[in-house]
Formats: structure tokens, C-alpha cells, sequence
């Protein structure tokens, strides 16, 4: 059993089309896998019950026959910070609660491999406390899979990202560019920049594509998953 968190330098940059693919992959492959969005905002309303895309798509994409709320636990309405979502529900995200419902349901469907994405980048705040969502994978050391939303400002945005998670004791495993930008000017120095600069491998680079969808995404990922 391994669990791998899915962070990224900012919210958009691609962690949601990247996790579907990677569950897509490995599901083509034979192995059991299992999407997880801890916290989401942005959500409607469907026969009573609030549906994060990110969490269908995850849901979608697993191993096993999993609905978007039975993967997300904490879900919002406003696409907003979660933790003003919270705020404006009177609401409160708990960390520990989140933990006792990923191990309840992996009592539930027992798979492979976990994929969890994060929401926003690394340091998501839940409250005016002090925590964030990187308390989480931090406490359980899981390995972290980076996604790089490629376009101007990423290599500080990159950088910083993986300081924090080295600070919180936790193993970036790759990172993966995926290109969100199409006109980017000198994307490939960025690259060539990130693989200088970042202590981990690059998993895959990910162009920007008409149809962002995990059959098409997965080709560009899948001899540098086959590494980690
Ligand atoms: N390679 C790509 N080519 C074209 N569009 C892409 C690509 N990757 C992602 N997108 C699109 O960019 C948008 C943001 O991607 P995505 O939802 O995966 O980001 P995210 O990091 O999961 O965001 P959030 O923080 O809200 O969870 C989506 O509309 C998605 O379809
Ligand atoms: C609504 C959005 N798509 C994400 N789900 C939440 C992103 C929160 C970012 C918070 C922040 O770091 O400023
Ligand atoms: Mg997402």
C-alpha cells in the first residue's frame, strides 16, 4: 500500500488533470488505485449533495467503484480559500477527522496505491492557527509529487515549494511540468532551469492540450511514473 500526495506550485496548475491521469495509468496497468480530495471548494449541489469536479474526477478515475463525496470529506460551495469557506459556515476543518475517514475507507477498498490531492499549493492554511493542509502528508511522511503549472513565476514559486516540503521532513519523489500556459516565452530554459535547480526527478512534461483528459495526459507520465 502507498500513499502519494499530489501538491502543486499554485492552485490551477494542473494537480487535478494530472492525479486523473496518473489513477487512469495505473488502473490501465492492472493495479488498484484510489483518488482522495481531502478538502475542496467549489462545489454544486447534486440531489441534495455537494459535487466537487476535482473529487469526480478523482472518483472516476479509481480502481474502485467510489462516488466524489464518498473521496472528499470536506467539501464547500464558494471556489474559494477553504478555510474562509469554513469561516462563512461556521465550520471548522479537522485535520484528525479527515485522517480517521482516509483510513476508513481504505478499510473499505483496500488498493495499491492512494493518490491524494492536495488543494491550492503546499501551504493551504485550514485556520488562523497555524495549521495547513502540509500537516497532514507531513505527519504520515508520505511522498510527494510535485506539479509545476508552467508559465512565468513558476521557478520561485517551484523553488519554494520544495523548501517547505523538505522543512516538514517530507521526500519530493518528482515533479512534473504541465504546461498551462501555451504561449510561455523560453519554456524549454524553464525546464532545463527546474531540472538544475530542483532536488528531485522530472516524472514528465506535460504540453498544453486541446482535451486536458487522462487518456491523453497519461502517455506524457507514464515512463516517468514507471520510476518512482
Ligand atoms: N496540460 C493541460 N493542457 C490544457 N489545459 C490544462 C492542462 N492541465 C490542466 N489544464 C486545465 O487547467 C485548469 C486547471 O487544472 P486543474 O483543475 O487540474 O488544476 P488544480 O491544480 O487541480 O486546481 P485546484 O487547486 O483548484 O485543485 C483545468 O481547467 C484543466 O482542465
Ligand atoms: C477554489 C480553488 N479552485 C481551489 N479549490 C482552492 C484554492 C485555495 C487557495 C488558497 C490560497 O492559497 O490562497
Ligand atoms: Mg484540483
Amino acid at each position: 500500500m502507498k500513499t502519494l500526495f499530489v501538491t502543486a506550485t499554485d492552485t490551477d496548475a494542473g494537480k487535478t488533470a494530472i492525479s486523473a491521469a496518473i489513477l487512469y495509468g495505473l488502473k490501465s496497468q492492472g493495479k488498484s488505485c484510489l483518488g482522495y480530495k481531502p478538502i475542496a471548494a467549489g462545489a454544486a449541489e447534486h440531489n441534495g449533495v455537494l459535487v466537487n469536479d476535482d473529487a469526480r474526477a478523482l472518483a472516476d478515475n479509481s480502481s474502485v467503484a467510489v462516488s466524489a463525496s464518498d473521496i472528499n470529506p470536506v467539501c464547500f460551495a464558494p471556489p474559494i480559500a477553504p478555510h474562509i469557506a469554513a469561516e462563512q459556515g461556521n465550520q471548522q476543518i479537522d485535520l484528525a477527522a479527515i485522517d480517521q475517514h482516509f483510513a476508513q475507507l481504505n478499510g473499505k477498498h483496500p488498493t495499491e496505491f492512494q493518490l491524494v490531492e492536495g488543494a491550492g499549493g503546499w501551504r493551504l492554511p485550514l485556520n488562523l492557527a497555524g495549521e495547513t493542509l502540509a500537516d497532514w502528508p507531513a505527519r504520515r511522511h508520505w511522498p510527494v509529487i510535485l506539479v509545476v503549472g508552467l508559465k512565468l513565476g513558476c521557478l520561485n514559486h517551484a523553488l519554494l515549494t520544495v523548501e517547505a516540503i523538505s522543512q516538514d521532513d517530507c521526500h519530493i519523489v518528482g515533479w512534473i511540468g504541465n504546461t498551462v500556459d501555451p504561449n510561455m516565452s523560453v519554456k524549454e530554459q524553464n525546464i532545463a532551469s527546474l531540472h538544475a535547480l530542483l532536488p528531485a526527478p522530472c516524472l514528465g512534461i506535460v504540453p498544453h492540450l486541446d482535451n486536458p483528459s487522462p487518456v491523453h495526459i497519461w502517455p506524457h507520465l507514464e515512463v516517468g511514473l514507471s520510476k518512482i
